[in-house]
């Protein structure tokens, strides 16, 4: 036995020191072996099941030619005039066809038959979360529009997201029609601003038309929405609100790219995503003063009526406000929601009747019949009420037109099926994106008469959206229960107009913006006939000035002279 020293536990202790090293190396080893396996067995797997997706979407439907073996379709859909793009491939290859963006596969659906189950109609209890929002693809695009955290907010949203719940339940008062009426004297004040303006501004100086209407729609979401007037109606010539108008179209325009390009967001080397992060910055600085400014009130009170209001009540299940991160991201969307889309429309309407004299004439009929048209006996015209609007059956029609032949969102909406589906006979895998291109469903020779021509007579028939089942390609017999029914026995129609989405996803502001902008349009026809101004080069040049941002809207501004209606013999 060695005598007791202390060399012995020195050695004693450097035996053990290597022996640890040892067990250290060899379970980093194993464990590092395991991981790795595991992650290269779940890439492959992934990569294998997304070749097999890949393929099996590529059996059932033609596909354009690709111009980017790593990004696929992306760089279609980066193009200023996407949506019309998209039009020309559905007249190609049919109302189903496949892209790939980047990774993301999807299938580009505009046969009425299928939206049912696009739109989450038909096969599936709502709840059932099978089709929804495409936020991991490509949603999250917007969501850098809207907060500086990447928040999602209620467009972006899961629908199994408990908050995407509780927001869309709890800002739905804000639309119902006691809210939307009172609403209606904040559009009556705002139009009314903008008239004087015109009328000073005289018929020869052209205005931009689009920008004129978005600061209608700011000031009425202003009221409506926060509570506030952001006095943009004081003078066309100073921008609206820092010039929001501009930031905003330069971050949707790139929100927009990095959908259709998921890469986009790490190009920060590329000046021009640069250029759209400060504008996305700018935006976002506008949006988040709103919060702290209406925040700065203090607590809504029960019965606030604005959707500033309901949102700052929201509780969750433990009794939480939102954070101060969704609700930026959720008064964020409602600003975009109640400017830009509603500001458009209004526009494309003036634009679209001053190309056809013949609805011009109608109209104005219309509103001299209800005493709202001014002219030489009658100088000043009848006060608006809400209970109006329902009589204006031709301009709803007009209105109703030009949202289909200028579809603002007009490269469509998209769900993604988060399970492998059957959309009739078609499987889709799981993680497809079904996309709708709004304007191609809107303007299919093989779904409207004379798809091209400006016809709001289209409109005065009954049940002009929905399309009659004919014999066709997706295997359902024509006028067969199986076309007709849902399961529930309810007869099933098919939709060939959506302005506003479908199902439980569909617009929420849809009923503010029909008062807004009938109202609007209305007023402003009752006192002006609208002149496209000569820089705009025409239809044709209103045409090629298109840019598809997510919404569609001329890239630089709508021009057009107000022209007074006479007043004198
Ligand atoms: C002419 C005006 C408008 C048009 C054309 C329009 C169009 C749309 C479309 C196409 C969608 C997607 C629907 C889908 O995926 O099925 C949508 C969603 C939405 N819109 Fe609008 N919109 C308009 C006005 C408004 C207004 C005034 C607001 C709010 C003040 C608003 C707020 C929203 C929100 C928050 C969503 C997301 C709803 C959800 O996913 O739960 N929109 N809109």
């Amino acid at each position: 036995m060695p005598a007791f020293s202390s060399d012995w536990f020195v050695w004693k202790g450097e035996q053990a020191a290597s022996n640890d090293v040892i067990y250290s190396v060899l379970l980093f080893t194993i464990l590092s072996t395991v991981i790795i396996s595991s992650f290269m067995y779940r890439f492959i797997a992934r990569i294998l099941r997304w070749m097999l997706a890949h393929n099996l979407l590529k059996k059932q439907f033609p596909s354009p030619p690709v111009d980017s073996l790593l990004l696929g379709h992306s760089g279609q859909l980066q193009k200023p005039h996407h949506h019309r793009w998209l039009c020309e491939m559905t007249k190609q290859l049919g109302d189903k066809f496949y892209m790939r963006l980047a990774h993301n596969h999807v299938v580009m659906v505009s046969d009425p038959e299928l939206m049912p189950i696009v739109f989450d109609r038909a096969l599936y209890p709502p709840n059932a979360d099978v089709i929804d929002r495409p936020v991991d693809q490509m949603l999250h695009g917007l969501d850098v529009v809207t907060s500086n955290a990447g928040e999602p907010n209620l467009l972006s949203a899961k629908t199994g997201d408990p908050y995407w719940r509780l927001v869309r339940k709890g800002v739905a008062p804000a639309f119902n029609p006691q809210n939307i009426r009172q609403g209606f004297g904040h559009v009556l004040e705002a139009t009314s601003q903008l008239i004087q303006v015109l009328k000073q501004r005289g018929p020869e100086k052209a205005v931009d038309i689009d920008d004129a209407a978005q600061r209608v729609a700011l000031e009425v979401i202003g009221k409506v929405g926060f509570g506030k007037s952001f006095n943009s109606l004081a003078s066309l010539d100073a921008p609206a609100e820092q010039d929001v108008f501009k930031a905003l179209a330069a971050g949707l325009e790139e929100a927009s790219k990095r959908m259709a390009n998921p890469l986009r967001t790490y190009m920060f080397f590329d000046p021009e995503v640069e250029k759209g992060n400060v504008s996305l910055r700018k935006f976002k600085s506008v949006t988040m003063e709103l919060l702290e400014e209406v925040q700065a009130r203090g607590a809504p009170k029960e019965d606030d009526p604005t959707i500033a209001g309901h949102l700052l009540r929201l509780r969750d299940s433990e009794g939480r406000p939102l954070s101060q991160e969704r609700l930026h991201a959720e008064f964020s969307v409602m600003f975009i929601g109640g400017t830009d889309t509603t500001g458009h429309t209004i526009a494309n309407t003036l634009y679209l009747i001053s190309q056809h004299p013949e609805v011009e004439a109608k109209i104005t009929a219309e509103l001299d019949s209800l005493g709202f048209l001014v002219g030489p006996t009658r100088p000043v015209p009848k006060k608006m009420e809400y209970s109006d609007l329902s009589k204006l059956t031709y301009l709803s029609a007009a209105i109703k037109e030009s949202m289909r032949l200028m579809a603002v969102v007009g490269a469509g909406v998209a769900r993604v099926a988060n399970e492998q589906v059957k959309m009739g006979p078609y499987t889709i895998p799981k993680n497809t994106l079904l996309w709708v291109p709004l304007q191609a469903l809107q303007t299919s020779p093989a779904l409207w008469p004379q798809p091209d021509t400006y016809m709001p007579e289209r409109w005065l028939e009954e049940n002009a959206e929905y399309w009659t089942p004919q014999p066709s390609s997706t295997g359902y017999e024509a006028g067969s229960a199986a076309a007709r029914k849902t399961d529930s026995g309810k007869e099933q129609r098919f939709k060939k107009y959506m302005p506003f989405g479908d199902g439980m996803r569909a617009c929420v502001g849809q009923s503010l913006a029909k008062m807004n902008y009938t109202a609007a349009t209305a007023l402003l026809l009752s006192q002006f006939t609208f002149r496209l101004a000569d820089r705009m080069g025409g239809p044709e040049g209103v045409l090629a000035g298109e840019m598809a941002r997510i919404t569609v809207a001329q890239r630089d501004g709508l021009w057009m002279h107000a022209v007074p209606r006479s007043v004198t013999a």
